[in-house]
């Protein structure tokens, strides 16, 4: 079986090398090929996704990612920017279902921002859809405002569109996921002030009649953020578009002690996928040694089960990262008094002797 690797920009590399050393270990004969992407695809080839590195993703069996962009790049016109890698290989590879799922490790319980009571036992799951919405949505640019007390002036604009087709897919996604766990499902939209997602809301509610084993609640995007920091251990499963899915999940991953721990899934209707860390290339703490690299391992743990059927080697990575939590290991972003402080690799290496 086939692995692309894709490092990417920032800390990309450093956190992606930790989980190819656990893939290495795993006693699997995984084929394991490298190509870059993002920052790195533009420099070494004048593109952020290059022809080689889409063409390897379309034909591995999965993709494991770091993470893209730089302030370098910033002012590049947006085609070229490292950004548009990844929202490429969405597209491309038709990866519209994202799971995100939010756990908090007991260990972690006092890395939370959140008070422990508020976040110990959390488990949930939140389904980004990735492939539509006012992310892709035309048309978007830059023109001369048309009408109004702003007439003749530039203006910014894009588009937020969502087809039937693409909703009921994703609500598909997320009842099954629902069935599968504690048989809760909250749709997250923005009805009371969107077309878009009243439109949503109405399709969810219409594929809910094939799934009347879950119950299904609607919940305002505003509400549910307020929610999430609130009272999440209330949520099981959320469902909802691209931005607000973004958004979210970034708070989400604040509940599990930091964003270094938050994994996710990009998949096809043929569970074909990406996975890669809900962060960022964290330019901040580029080349330092001390990002945390337990996203993108528990990443490829998630890619083990979902795309290479290997749910026990899966379960083996999981296992381990509990181990080196409860040893006491903690990166500086999850780090509290009375723990040992390691950076990115010790952390990688860590894991792989808990596999042993
Ligand atoms: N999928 C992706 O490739 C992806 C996702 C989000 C942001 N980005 C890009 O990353 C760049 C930086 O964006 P940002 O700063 O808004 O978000 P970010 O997620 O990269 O970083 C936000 C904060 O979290 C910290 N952080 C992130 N991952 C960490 C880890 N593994 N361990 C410890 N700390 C970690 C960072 O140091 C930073 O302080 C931008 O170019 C952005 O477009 C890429
Ligand atoms: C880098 C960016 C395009 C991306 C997104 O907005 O989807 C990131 O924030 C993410 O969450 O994967
Ligand atoms: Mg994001």
């Amino acid at each position: 079986m086939k692995i692309a690797i894709l490092p990417g920009d920032g800390i990309g590399p450093e956190i992606v090398a930790q989980a190819v050393k656990v893939l290495n270990v795993l006693g699997e004969s995984f084929e394991l090929e490298t190509a870059p992407v993002g920052g790195a695809g533009y420099a070494a080839h004048g593109h952020p996704l290059p022809e080689g590195t889409l063409a390897l993703a379309k034909a591995a069996d999965a993709v494991l990612f770091g993470a893209v962009g730089d302030y370098q790049y910033d002012n590049l016109e947006r085609q070229f920017r490292p950004e548009q890698a990844i929202l490429g290989l969405r597209k491309n590879l038709g990866l519209f279902a994202n799971l995100r799922p939010a756990i908090l490790y007991p260990e972690l319980a006092g890395a939370s921002t959140l008070k422990p009571e508020v976040v110990s036992g959390l488990d949930i799951l939140i389904i980004r859809e990735l492939t539509g919405d006012i992310y892709f949505g035309q048309p978007r640019g830059v023109r001369e405002c048309p009408d109004g007390p702003f007439k003749g002036q530039r203006e910014g604009y894009d588009t937020m569109r969502y087809a039937e087709g693409e909703i009921r897919r994703i609500a598909h996604v997320a009842f099954q996921a629902a069935q599968k766990r504690d048989k809760r499902l909250t749709s997250v939209d923005k009805a009371n002030v969107l077309e878009t997602f009243q439109f949503w809301k109405d399709i969810v509610t219409d594929v809910h009649q094939e799934y009347p084993d879950v119950a299904l609640d609607h919940m305002y995007v505003d509400n549910a953020a307020m929610q999430l920091v609130r009272a999440p251990k209330k949520f099981d499963v959320m469902v909802t578009g691209n931005m607000f899915g973004d958004i979210l999940s970034d708070a989400a991953a604040m509940l599990t002690g930091s964003i270094g721990m938050l994994p996710s899934a990009s998949l096809d209707a043929n569970n074909k996928g990406l996975y890669e860390p809900s962060h960022g290339s964290a330019p901040d703490i580029a080349g330092k040694g001390i990002a945390n690299p337990l996203a993108t391992i528990l990443s490829a743990a998630m890619m083990l089960r979902y795309s290479l059927n290997r749910a026990e080697q899966a379960e083996r990575i999981e296992t381990a990262v509990k181990s080196v939590l409860a040893q006491g290991l903690r990166t500086a972003d999850i780090h509290e008094a009375g723990t040992t402080l390691v950076g990115t690799e010790a952390m990688g290496d860590a894991v792989v002797k808990a596999l042993a």
